[in-house]
């Protein structure tokens, strides 16, 4: 379909985002020397070396090895100690029901082996807590004087799935206590206290839970000096790491020249880097770090393209050429959508000549049909918009959730993953699974709820806010209220997906758990970080990815 563009003057409409609030900075952190540019690799090897050999010199059966494995996880090291941990955990839950036993009434204890065990995917049995109520059905009020239980329970009750109706009660229970309790409390605990209940360690995001534990754990009088220093230099040496792939993608981004050829959209490269990094922070996840952070940011891009600045026939033509997918369709586009989509096609492009070296150019397939039907989603949307039309909360919601992003973005974690995901795994992520499903009602529901004043402002098609409102006749508060029992709700259906998964790799699913736990820190309380990173988004950064560990 020909269209005739950019001969009259069209009206555009501008969100007036902010520019990069990072600019060149990464561009610093550029590769001096490729091997050990570590100078602590040798102190950190030999610490490793201890952590490993104390993991597993105590036995499972010790209760203080519930601790040891959640310390270790929660200062951000447990991934070099994965097989221990694992057959650890596994010895402990073929023994729940007699360790259980033998713990009898310590809440901390019983509480922390069920948390670990359902975090890996291990389904123990919320039955463990009944003993902890009294006859009428209530928890013991005796319970509320044991800050640390309480913590542990508000932590485990975060694991459950539907029906588990003893752990919807232990959530309540924990939460309408402890902060009464925080006065009280010793600093590491008031301070955990505090913590947990802004985010309990379920929707945490690896690096900033380690960066946060590591600065508690160190005031806790008996902690462990050596894993504290082995914790330290990991983070640190990580954080160099993850600064110099910014360095590289920071290149790449100036290329695109955002600010000047795409004036109206976001320039984020940075925030969206940090997206992913909440998405996989290891090593072995490089390369799957680098595509992510490429389509993530071009399909920020493209979001603005269809939500801000496009007309709809311009929409119309840009949806069918990536349909298309070939450098022919160029020639369609108006200037500055010709830069997007070259860009678009150039990564796609990249990542499809780097992976059939190890002959797995055919993921990328995977994740070009998720970002076809993304763009469709994109173009409805905007249809609705420039036509005024408010969809029913179902119509919107089967278009909206593809529009979330997530169904694209789970599907592309995987493509840079390595070699052992099968397609088969690559056929469960793009049949939209219950687990993806969820994580795109959280990052749907969660945007909706914080983006809703602006987006009416500026011009945007109805949120579901909108949708809810007009269709049942109730007050915003009241469909907040109902988004957030949705939430909630989807978060049991995540929980539930990672138990006793044999189908998919735990891996796999641990990266849509974290792509969900990234809405959950960006769109919080109603507020759009990710739009507006000038302030606390910046802060955030600047801890994860600039600061280090003072030793
Ligand atoms: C999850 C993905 C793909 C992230 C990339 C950046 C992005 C599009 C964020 C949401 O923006 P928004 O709040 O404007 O989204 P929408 O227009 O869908 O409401």
């Amino acid at each position: 379909m020909e269209v005739v563009v950019e001969k009259l003057p069209v009206p555009r409409r501008s969100a007036n985002y902010h520019p990069s609030v990072w600019g060149d900075h990464f561009l610093a952190y550029a590769p001096q020397h490729k091997e050990n540019f570590f100078e602590g690799e040798g102190e950190l090897q030999r610490l490793r070396e201890e952590v490993r050999k104390m993991l597993t010199e105590t036995p499972d059966e010790f209760p203080g090895k519930l601790d040891m494995i959640d310390t270790i996880q929660r200062l951000g090291v447990s991934y070099h100690f994965e097989s221990e941990i694992e057959a650890s955990l596994q010895k402990i839950f073929d023994a729940y029901s007699e360790l259980n036993h033998k713990d009898g009434n310590d809440l901390h204890t019983t509480a922390l082996r069920f948390r670990l065990l359902r975090q890996k995917g291990f389904h123990a049995s919320c039955d463990v807590f009944d003993k902890f109520k009294n006859p009428e059905g209530d928890f013991k009020e005796s319970l509320a004087s044991d800050a640390r239980g309480m913590l542990s329970l508000y932590e485990a009750a975060n694991f459950g799935v539907h029906g588990e109706k003893v752990l919807d009660e232990a959530l309540k229970f924990t939460s309408d206590n402890l902060e009464s309790m925080v006065p009280n409390l010793s600093n590491f605990l008031a301070a955990q206290v505090v913590q947990a209940l802004r985010a309990p360690i379920q929707k945490t995001l690896t690096r900033l839970g380690a960066r946060q534990y590591i600065s508690l754990y160190q005031q806790h009088e008996s902690h462990d000096k050596l894993l504290l220093k082995f914790a330290k230099l990991d983070f640190n040496k990580l954080q160099k790491l993850h600064q110099k792939e910014l360095s590289g993608l920071t290149k790449w981004w100036k290329g695109l020249d955002v600010a000047t050829n795409l004036p109206f959209a976001r320039d984020r490269l940075v925030e969206c880097y940090f997206w992913v990094l909440g998405v996989y922070f290891e090593p072995k996840y490089c390369f799957a770090r680098e595509v992510l952070t490429k389509v993530i940011s071009i399909t920020s891009i493209i979001d603005d393209i269809y939500d801000v600045y496009a007309t709809p026939d311009e929409l119309i033509v840009f949806t069918d050429a990536i349909e298309r997918w070939h450098i022919n369709e160029l020639d369609r586009l108006p200037s500055y959508m010709k830069h997007c989509y070259r860009a678009l096609l150039d990564i796609y492009k990249e990542f499809e000549e780097k992976l059939a070296k190890e002959g797995q150019s055919d993921r990328v397939n995977y994740s070009k049909l998720e970002m076809k039907k993304l763009a469709k989603g994109y173009l409805q949307e905007a249809i609705w918009f420039h036509n005024g039309y408010v969809p029913k909360v179902e119509e919107y919601m089967k278009v909206a959730l593809v529009t979330a992003g997530y169904m694209m973005l789970a599907t592309t974690s995987m493509v840079g993953m390595g070699d052992s995901l099968t397609a088969q795994t690559f056929d469960w992520v793009t049949n939209e699974p219950l687990i993806v499903r969820a994580a795109s009602v959280i990052g749907r529901l969660m945007d909706d709820m914080a983006g809703h004043e602006l987006e009416q402002e500026g011009g945007h098609v109805a949120t579901a806010v909108e949708c809810y409102v007009n269709e049942y006749g109730v007050t915003k508060r009241e469909a907040f209220d109902e988004f957030n029992k949705q939430v909630a709700n989807a978060w049991k259906d995540i929980n539930g997906e990672c138990l006793n998964s044999n189908a998919v790799p735990m891996a796999v699913l641990e990266r849509v758990v974290n792509l969900a736990k990234v809405i959950n820190l960006l769109y919080k309380d109603e507020e759009d970080w990710y739009t507006h990173s000038a302030t606390k988004l910046k802060d955030t950064i600047t801890t994860a990815l600039i600061d280090p560990i003072p030793m």
